[in-house]
């Protein structure tokens, strides 16, 4: 089993060393503390929490679609290369994962959270199992409840976690489905579920004639702080999936999403929780996996 400080003894300051990583990397990039939560909840939904999306080579989890814009591999391989200076063959790059993450959403203003530690690092990953296990933004209610629930997460985690896009950018392609375009190659907006003023918002930054690199911020506000505005964001029909908007046409987590865009504390408790659950999703411990030696291959 996971348990809290596992290191404790094989590797005392393996925690303060991947948090002054994340930190000096988030102050030279201010899109890091995004990408690595991102991270998190890519790698624990295929595989479980293992590192599988960190290996390379043909066909594995990085090469489907749904990961080609994931980020921040270079800082988990900084935190894994300063380790194994200090803790050789310690420390697996699942935790790292696991632990880069719970920083990152520190770092950006959010809640502290103590995380169990002890996850070994898997052996597969397969471009294959990817799709089958990732919620793809088009996902009815029904669809995402069933996805979170066969990783042992309740409607409650799914309204909590999708909070993390409170924080970090997402490309032009990932909402155009909101949009329709006309003859004259002009945008419509298709989709009545946001805001009118928004979509405009939406359709300057991102004109047809954007290239595919073109980000905007998933919440429009305060893009950079880790707070409840996403819930505000949703009561003010201000949100860029259609994934995010589904959570207001249920009523409830509508309610959820209500008590959340009036309480940030509220939300930073059950934050806490459910994120601890997100992080254990899958872990291998004790005989289970490796400790890999690079994260982005598994040991000869
Ligand atoms: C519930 C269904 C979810 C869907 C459909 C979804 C979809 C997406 C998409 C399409 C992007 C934009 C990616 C890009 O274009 O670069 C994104 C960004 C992001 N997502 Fe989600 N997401 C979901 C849940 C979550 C969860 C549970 C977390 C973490 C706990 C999360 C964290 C993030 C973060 C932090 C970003 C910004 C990434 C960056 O700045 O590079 N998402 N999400
Ligand atoms: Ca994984
Ligand atoms: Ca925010």
């Amino acid at each position: 089993a996971l348990s809290f400080d596992f290191y404790a003894a094989s590797c005392p300051n393996a925690e303060l060393m991947i948090r002054n990583t994340v930190s000096s990397a988030s102050s030279n990039d201010p899109s890091v503390p995004g990408k690595l939560l991102r991270l998190v909840f890519h790698d624990c939904f295929v595989e479980g929490c293992d590192a599988s999306l960190m290996l390379q080579g043909n066909n594995t989890e990085q090469s489907d679609p749904a990961n080609r814009s994931v980020g921040g591999f270079s800082v988990i391989e900084s935190a894994k290369r300063l380790l194994e200076i200090f803790c050789p063959g310690t420390v697996s790059c699942a935790d790292i994962i696991a632990l880069a993450a719970r920083d990152a959403v520190e770092i950006a203003g959010g809640p502290r959270v103590q995380i169990p530690t002890g996850r070994r690092d898997g052996m597969v990953s397969l471009a294959s199992n990817v799709r089958p296990n990732i919620i793809d933004t088009s996902f009815t209610m029904d669809e995402m409840v069933k996805l979170f629930a066969n990783k042992g997460l309740s409607l409650l985690d799914l309204v909590i976690l999708s909070g993390a896009h409170t924080i970090g950018s997402a490309h032009c392609n990932t909402f155009r489905s909101r949009f329709q375009q006309d003859s004259n190659g002009t945008l419509r907006l298709i989709d009545q579920t946001i805001d009118t003023n928004y979509a405009d918002e939406l359709m300057k930054q991102c004109p047809v004639t954007a290239q595919p690199s073109v980000t905007v911020n998933n919440d429009p506000e305060t893009s950079m702080l880790f707070d409840n505005q996403y819930y505000r964001n949703l009561l003010a029909h201000r949100v860029l999936f259609p994934s995010d908007s589904v959570l207001m046409s249920n009523v409830n987590t509508k309610k959820m999403v209500e008590d959340f865009a009036n309480d940030q504390q509220l939300f930073f408790v059950n934050w806490g929780a459910a994120f601890v659950k997100l992080t254990s999703v899958g872990a291998k411990t004790d005989e289970d996996g490796e400790i890999r030696s690079s994260c982005t291959a598994t040991n000869v």
